[in-house]
């Protein structure tokens, strides 16, 4: 049979980038002449990758955006982002003893980002903590990002893994609308960036700290998703 995959999401999932995506941000905001967003506001923008992030940004001033000008800011944003791994961005509490257990109880590992995925490598790099995952996808990694489930398929492949012995770790709608469509039980952490809180989706469990993601809430996820394969 083949080994179980945990995969995680990124931003505000597994690493806190909300720092360094905020000042990237805000630096190619105050090139559009735009004020500077806070963290609150942030939180209602992130989910889907920079250029979204920006266009939303201008949409709460209700500020046009032109395409020439959205490409510049973008440009901005992802060279300054870039420049800047990892800035202040680390693991979130447990993540490294929750990488373990997972890691000792045969669990494949995984990452399904909308982040760029030269970003996302670079980053999980500078943190030293690429040894650990089988496949890092990014938004541009296939012809889809999430919340299309074949992102999250793709990079379970790509990792060598089955999605009907898969879960799905994540911060937002959007992961958990993805691991949805692709049938996959997904967790929610609270403690990441949405501007709702993630039990209004309705993940199949929300977490408030790693410690809580065990190998053992994993399997009886899996095996709930599907009790068919319980059947004698
Ligand atoms: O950078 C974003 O907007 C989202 O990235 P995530 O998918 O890792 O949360
Ligand atoms: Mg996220």
């Amino acid at each position: 049979m083949q080994r179980p995959i945990i995969v995680f999401d990124l931003d505000g999932t597994l690493i806190d980038t909300a720092p360094d995506l905020l000042e990237s941000l805000n630096h190619s905001l105050a090139a559009g002449d735009l004020p500077a967003v806070d963290e609150i506001g942030f939180k209602g923008f992130v989910g889907h990758g920079g250029r979204v992030m920006i266009e939303r940004a201008f949409a709460a001033r209700q500020k046009a955006l032109a395409a020439a000008e959205h490409d510049r800011l973008h440009s901005l944003f992802v060279d300054h982002y870039t420049i800047n791994i990892p800035g202040k961005s680390r693991p979130y509490p447990g993540v490294l003893p929750a990488i373990a257990r997972f890691e000792e109880a045969g669990y494949l590992l995984a990452i399904c980002t909308n982040k760029y995925e030269a970003n996302s490598l670079a980053l999980i790099e500078a943190l030293g903590m690429t040894k650990h995952f089988a496949a890092i996808a990014g938004q541009d990694t296939f012809a889809f990002r999430k919340p299309d489930p074949r992102h999250l398929l793709e990079t379970i492949r790509r990792a060598g893994g089955d999605p009907d012995r898969a879960v799905m770790v994540g911060d937002s709608q959007t992961d958990i609308d993805t691991a949805k469509a692709a049938g996959i039980p997904v967790v929610a952490v609270d403690f990441g960036y949405t501007d709702r809180h993630v039990s209004e989706f309705e993940p199949s469990r929300v977490i408030s700290h790693f410690d809580e993601l065990t190998p053992d809430l994993a399997a009886r996820l899996i095996a709930a998703a599907h009790p068919a394969r319980q059947m004698p």
